[in-house]
């Protein structure tokens, strides 16, 4: 029988499976306050056989939005929102994670506060767009404007934004955070020397380009604990305008300085599926000599990738995207090695229910 299908411990959560529906960004949420959109409840709950949802990413903070139509974890609407999603998730057996996600630099001066520049590692625009909003409410793509540099003593302040809205999460029910520190986003423009350029104990040497990184771990696993949190990188990825040029050398000092945090689980977003290059069997074995711990692959998997995977001891759960836009009972599916319905990519940002909650399953639900 298919390892891919069954439970693994995960932290303080058992899931059932191990299949994971990977977070989305759909643009779909509720300006202003930024709160989930009406349609966001059946979507989730349409995908509950997973066995763990991580929840599309989500900003901590109002500094912390990058794109229009992305919901945040920072206010009571947004907690209360997010209350009623997780308990419609629970009850219909599944388990889900909400992703903490600041995009720094990624970002336009019309979705910050006070038309700020967006804050970022250094004053360096990244050479990538974002999605903000015209006059008319449609989302267009838009250059990403330039940040101002964080000031070293505005570093304890986005550490206790990490830190509420871990609580946040944790009052809306939702049973692990993942830390989004991947896709060239604040925390991976910090890794990258072509986005990171400072002279404090922020940039520099590898340990000082990850520092950032590991205090946002520590300050999120001091307010819940080990068990409920997880962390998302892209070792060896090239998004965003970012890619660290010590690749190699970075990934493998994140993996065994996460390790030492006995984290739920480290989830690794592979570059393949953006462009960038294959992970090699190689690089899988140096990363799980150092990473003992739950490891979740991603990026463009198949059910039979997984299995491959999984059975080789590299990854201990698959999470999925695009398959998941598209087959809200991708796990049934799989199990019955059922066609996939192909995804849509022109409802995949922004709109409504089409390409959203209206593709269909393969038994019409009951
Ligand atoms: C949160 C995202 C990521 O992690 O890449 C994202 C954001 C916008 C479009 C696609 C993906």
């Amino acid at each position: 029988a298919d390892k891919l299908f069954t439970p693994l411990q995960m932290g303080a959560v058992t899931l059932a499976n191990r299949v994971a529906m990977a977070p989305l960004t759909r643009l779909r949420n509720i300006e202003p306050g930024d709160v989930p959109g009406p349609l966001a409840k059946e979507y989730y709950v349409q995908r509950a056989s997973a066995g763990l949802i991580v929840a599309e990413g989500t900003h901590i903070s109002p500094t912390a939005k990058g794109y229009a139509g992305a919901p945040g974890i920072y206010s009571e609407d947004q907690v209360n929102a997010w209350s009623d999603i997780t308990a419609a998730v629970h009850q219909a057996g599944g388990k889900i994670a909400l992703q903490l996600w600041h995009t720094g630099r990624i970002s336009h001066r019309s979705l910050q506060p006070g038309g700020d520049a967006p804050v970022g590692p250094s004053a360096i625009q990244a050479d990538s767009r974002t999605n903000i909003r015209a006059a008319d409410g449609s989302l267009v793509r838009e250059q990403c404007d330039t940040p101002r540099a964080l000031e070293t003593n505005e570093i304890q302040d986005l550490l206790e934004d990490y830190r509420r809205a871990t609580d946040n999460a944790r009052r809306a029910g939702f049973d692990l955070v993942e830390i989004h520190g991947a896709h060239g986003y604040l925390l991976d423009q910090f890794l990258s020397p072509q986005a990171n350029v400072r002279t404090d104990q922020y940039g520099g040497s590898v340990e000082n380009r990850a520092r950032l990184l590991l205090e946002v771990v520590d300050a999120v696993v001091a307010e819940w604990d080990a068990d409920h949190v997880g962390i998302r990188i892209s070792p060896l990825g090239i998004f965003n305008g970012v890619s660290n040029t010590d690749q190699l050398e970075m990934a493998l000092y994140l993996a065994e300085q996460l390790a030492k945090r006995k984290l739920a689980f480290l989830h690794i977003s592979e570059p393949d599926w953006a462009g960038g290059p294959v992970l090699d069997d190689g690089f899988r074995a140096e990363l799980r000599q150092r990473y003992p711990g739950v490891i979740i692959g991603a990026g463009g998997y198949t059910a039979e990738k997984a299995e491959t995977l999984l059975r080789k001891g590299y990854i201990d759960a698959a999470a999925f995207g695009r398959s998941y836009i598209s087959n809200p009972d991708l796990v049934e599916r799989m199990k019955l090695n059922a066609p996939l319905n192909p995804p849509q990519p022109e409802t995949f940002y922004g709109g409504d229910a089409r390409g959203y909650t209206d593709y269909p399953t393969l038994q019409p639900q009951a």
